[in-house]
């Protein structure tokens, strides 16, 4: 049986606006992110967008980063979703975590200080080295791209 790999820790720092509200915390034994609570109360309008209070901090360790990925139900249901999905929370940011929502639905939706709003995934982060060429090795794609292999197979 495959074992799952332990669980990153990351330090996290209640903000003075996120006294009293849950902490990221997974909703089932096998979930993939932690939910996350909304820190403040707003309506946001048809069109609008704006970064989410969330309450707290982290220190990512390094090699790692953390991802704001948006929830299904809120996307579907209402058209809310992350507009900068998915969002990078940095190993060496020590502000506040926000969520930027945008509103793609049609009616005004609003949230309350305790709604979850999105979810974090950790991700180990491969950082590149950049090797400047004049010329680059040749693929059966070239320069194919965008939708050059069609639609159906
Ligand atoms: O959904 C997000 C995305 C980013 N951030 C914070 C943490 C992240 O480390 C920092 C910078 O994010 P990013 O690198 O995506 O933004 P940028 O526009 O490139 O800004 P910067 O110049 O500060 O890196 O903003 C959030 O709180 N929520």
């Amino acid at each position: 049986m495959m074992t799952a790999p332990a669980p990153l820790p990351i330090a996290i720092r209640r903000l003075p606006h996120g006294a009293g509200l849950p902490l990221p915390a997974y909703a089932t034994a096998g979930a993939a992110g932690l939910d996350v609570v909304a820190a403040e109360s707003l309506l946001l309008a048809p069109g609008a967008r704006h970064a989410v209070a969330t309450g707290f901090a982290l220190a990512i360790p390094e090699g790692y980063e953390v991802q704001v990925r948006p929830r299904s139900g809120l996307a579907l249901k209402h058209g809310v979703t992350c507009l900068n999905t998915p969002g990078t929370i940095d190993s060496d940011y020590r502000g506040e975590v926000k969520v930027i929502l945008a509103n793609l639905g049609d009616a005004p939706f609003p949230i309350a200080i305790g709604d979850r709003i999105a979810q974090l995934v950790p991700a180990v982060v491969q950082r590149a080295t950049l090797v400047e060429a004049e010329v680059l090795d040749e693929t059966a794609r070239g320069d194919g791209g965008f939708g050059s292999t069609g639609v159906r197979c």
